[in-house]
């Protein structure tokens, strides 16, 4: 079993508890609320620079320990909003990844404080639509879903979902055969992540392969194993809109210039 089927199995197992038959109902009451911040699809879509979005990442199944367990989210993101991060990823998986919910509950309330419109990323295992629900009355304005890891009519529920609450959904892929399942929900933002989640390697070339695939239109991420302005600049110049980073921004010792050099990639 790779990584992520078995971090997938572990959410669900986690999740089984707190299953429930989430109404239309509720996802348009959450998606009225809005609480926070801009459209996520839009703070992606500038043409005059790189779109960042920044992750708040305290640790990984590839890189261990990335910062430590106690790390303020919102220190974090403000440290991110200071430097102009277009949006911000906020990993809500503790087991993996020592985040959780009430970071995203935290951040949103630090940015809406700050008048900020930075929109936020739930950054999780996506299975059913009750973590849809969740995600919206946090006041995240995208979820994720992992294209490979989920049936047809899984990906379609929280597709459903997603659009009754108002979320944009990031669509993530790694192989081509991913790029045409996704394709069929008429998606509107792909992310492709460089990570083999079976050798934990991460090689650009996987975003230069696929990223050029994508029609046009739909806005292009290049996920994980950016490190450095080259990366950005590979990422850039094979079609990407967007860059998602984690570990590199958590561990940079100057976060803004560093978020300006990707910027200007
Ligand atoms: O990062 C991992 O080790 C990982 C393992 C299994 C499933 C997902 C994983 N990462 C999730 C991500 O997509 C990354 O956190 C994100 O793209 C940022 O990556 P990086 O800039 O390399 O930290």
């Amino acid at each position: 079993m790779d990584k992520l089927s078995e971090i997938m199995a572990a959410k669900r197992q986690a999740l089984a508890g707190s299953i429930r038959p989430v109404r239309n109902q509720e996802l348009e009451r959450l998606g009225q609320m809005q609480r926070q911040g801009g459209s996520f699809l839009k703070a992606l879509a500038r043409k005059d620079r790189l779109s960042v979005i920044a992750e708040i990442k305290r640790k990984s199944p590839s890189a261990g320990e990335i910062a430590s367990a106690t790390l303020d989210a919102v220190e974090q993101a403000r440290e991110y909003v200071n430097a102009e991060a277009d949006c911000l990823s906020i990993l809500t998986d503790t087991d993996y990844f020592g985040g959780k919910l009430q970071d995203l509950w935290d951040v949103v309330e630090f940015l809406e404080c700050h008048q900020r419109k930075t929109p936020c990323l739930r950054k999780d295992f996506m299975v059913h639509p009750v973590q849809v629900a969740e995600a919206a009355e946090a006041g995240a304005r995208c979820i994720l879903i992992i294209v490979r890891a989920l049936e047809n009519d899984e990906i379609k529920a929280l597709r459903d979902a997603a659009d009754i609450a108002g979320l944009d959904i990031l669509y993530e892929i790694h192989e081509e055969r991913e790029l045409e399942k996704a394709l069929r929900f008429d998606p509107k933002i792909i992310g492709v992540n460089n990570r083999d989640l079976k050798r934990f390697k991460t090689d650009l070339v996987v975003s230069e392969a696929l990223i050029p695939q994508i029609p046009n239109g739909i806005i292009k991420v290049s996920e994980s194993g950016i490190f450095d302005p080259e990366d950005a600049t590979r990422a850039r110049e094979c079609g990407a809109d967007a860059i998602l980073v984690g570990e590199a921004l958590m561990k940079a010792e100057d976060p803004e210039a560093l978020m300006e050099a990707f910027h200007q990639a």
